[in-house]
């Protein structure tokens, strides 16, 4: 059977773009829409698919938090694969609707923090309404008796739920992008590619000074560089946080492998979730950035001149 992927749907999401940015050999019988991002994370638990697509931040809103929270909780899932999608935002209405009958709009949470601007300027009347995506917003705008005049969403969704473009370019920043990641079932681990990713959660052992430090000095001290660093609730009561980062870098290699190590004597718990390809703009630290003597040779060096001194050599 063929592979089958799931995603934030319906079809027309920016999620949508993301899978067949990540699978392009993928037809539309393998691509399965998903009313939300938990619904995701379940159809690749449960295994009905073999992977899965869902946002997980945004260069302007920041972190999607049900992604976040189902990364967290629950069975863990690995992310194999990621891309960074360039999201543009239109709003779109039934054919015959002009901008001044728009009083309610639908859009994802995501989207409407990002086009506040445009609408408070252009539809400063207009009540604003979230829903699960974008393109369940453009569908539901299409519906007979719609509880809503107008969607937010991509340009692919609006045409494809029959409705037509009342403004383009409704976001507040032109150049914002959004960072999908795929999800798979635990043991399968890609391999290092040079160009990678790792992602974890770290629980904080007990609270004290400098806790956040000891765990971001298993990085530094290694050379490894961070590349998102954010603090999510628990849940256990209020104060009680975890870390989810990602750095550059792949588990195999001996820095991260060490720092990851690190991290497991000085936290709580730690969620690995996962290595993998890094998408979109490389953010690869140029070499000659890359802080002296953190190779894999420069590791395992070390480890030999430990095992000599350990066996009564004196260098
Ligand atoms: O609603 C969508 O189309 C999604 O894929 C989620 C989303 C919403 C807003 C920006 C980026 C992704």
């Amino acid at each position: 059977m063929p592979n089958r992927y799931a995603y934030l749907g319906p079809e027309g999401t920016f999620t949508e773009a993301a899978l067949r940015d990540l699978r392009p050999d993928a037809d539309e019988q393998s691509r399965v829409p998903c009313d939300g991002v938990a619904a995701v994370f379940d159809a690749v638990r449960a295994g009905v698919v073999d992977g899965g697509v869902v946002p997980l931040e945004n260069s302007v809103e920041g972190g999607v938090t049900t992604t976040i929270a189902e990364l967290i909780k629950g069975e863990p899932l690995l992310i194999t694969g990621e891309t960074a999608v360039p999201v543009e935002f239109a709003l779109f209405a039934r054919p015959g609707t002009v901008l001044e009958d728009v009083k309610r709009v639908a859009t994802h949470p995501h989207a409407l923090a990002q086009c506040r601007g445009w609408l408070a300027r252009n539809l400063p009347d207009a009540d604003a309404h979230t829903v699960s995506s974008t393109a369940a917003a453009a569908r539901a705008v299409a519906e007979p008796g719609a509880p809503y005049d107008a969607a937010i969403c991509a340009v692919i969704a609006g045409e494809r739920y029959g409705l037509h473009a009342l403004a383009s370019g409704v976001g507040d920043r032109s150049d914002a992008a959004t960072r999908f990641i795929y999800l798979s079932r635990a043991g399968t681990l890609p391999g290092p590619t040079g160009a990678d990713r790792t992602s974890l959660v770290a629980f904080i052992a007990d609270d004290h000074p400098g806790a956040l430090i000891e765990v971001l000095n298993q990085f530094a001290v290694r050379g490894v560089n961070l590349t998102r660093l954010e603090s999510r609730p628990t849940g256990d009561g209020l104060g009680s946080y975890c870390f989810c980062i990602d750095a550059e870098g792949h588990v195999a290699e001996a820095r991260v492998g060490e720092a990851l190590m690190g991290i497991r004597r000085v936290c709580r718990d730690v969620r690995f979730l996962g290595s993998y390809p890094r998408g979109g703009r490389a953010t690869e630290i140029i070499p000659q950035m890359r802080p002296r003597s953190t190779t894999d040779a420069d590791f395992a060096e070390a480890e030999l001149w430990l095992a000599r001194i350990r066996a009564g050599a004196m260098d």
